[in-house]
């Protein structure tokens, strides 16, 4: 049986636009939805598996990308959002009736900083690019997934084309730690 890897994932993706230039974010009330728009593409789109980050109903994964937080605009009720954990590198705004992480901005000196995670299932527009990778994969156990379905779970990622990591694909890695090798002088900047 196949496992419910993200709604995204498992039912095809959407095509990918290569005109694709943002739009609106929507959470699920019915009423008085809070909207935010992300003036400008999203890059680095993946599946996310850790705890912290907004999953759909039934969904093993997350589906998360990031834009510029200069290119991020609250649209409407925005009162109510919430930051989920103010002691995260990733200031989650939450809607606090629907529970969906409509943008989370890193402010801290880190190598994302400027940049904010969204969730592009929530674009109320089509086209953007699909998940490239799956990051933090063993972290589903952690939400209290079978850790002996982990083989079939890899299986099932690398055959939607999505290669699995336990911590973020090496090209972020690397970006992480070039980044720290400069700020602490090992690596010329
Ligand atoms: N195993 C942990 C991993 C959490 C984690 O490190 N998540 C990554 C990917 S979203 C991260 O960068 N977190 C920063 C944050 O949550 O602010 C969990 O599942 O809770
Ligand atoms: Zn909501
Ligand atoms: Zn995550």
């Amino acid at each position: 049986m196949s496992i419910a890897i993200h709604p995204a994932v498992d039912s095809g993706f959407r095509a990918t636009d290569a005109a694709f230039a943002g739009g609106t974010l929507v959470c699920k009330c019915t009423s008085n939805p809070v909207k935010v728009r992300i003036k400008g593409d999203i890059a680095h789109n993946h599946a996310c598996g850790c705890t912290k980050c907004w999953k759909p109903e039934g969904a093993a994964f997350s589906v998360v990308a990031v834009a510029p937080t200069e290119s991020v605009e609250v649209l409407e009720n925005g009162d109510k959002l919430a930051v989920v954990d103010a002691a995260a590198l990733i200031q989650r705004h939450a809607c606090k009736e629907c529970g969906v992480h409509m943008y989370g901005p890193v402010e801290r000196e880190h190598p994302f900083q400027g940049l904010s995670f969204v969730h592009p299932e929530r674009f109320q527009e089509s086209g953007w690019a699909k998940p490239g990778f799956a990051a933090f994969v063993s972290s589903i156990i952690e939400s209290g997934f079978d850790p002996a379905k982990m083989d079939a779970v890899r299986a099932q990622l690398k055959a939607s084309g999505i290669e699995p990591y336990d911590c973020l694909n090496p090209g972020l890695m690397d970006y992480i730690a070039t980044w720290t090798a400069k700020k602490s002088g090992v690596l010329a900047s």
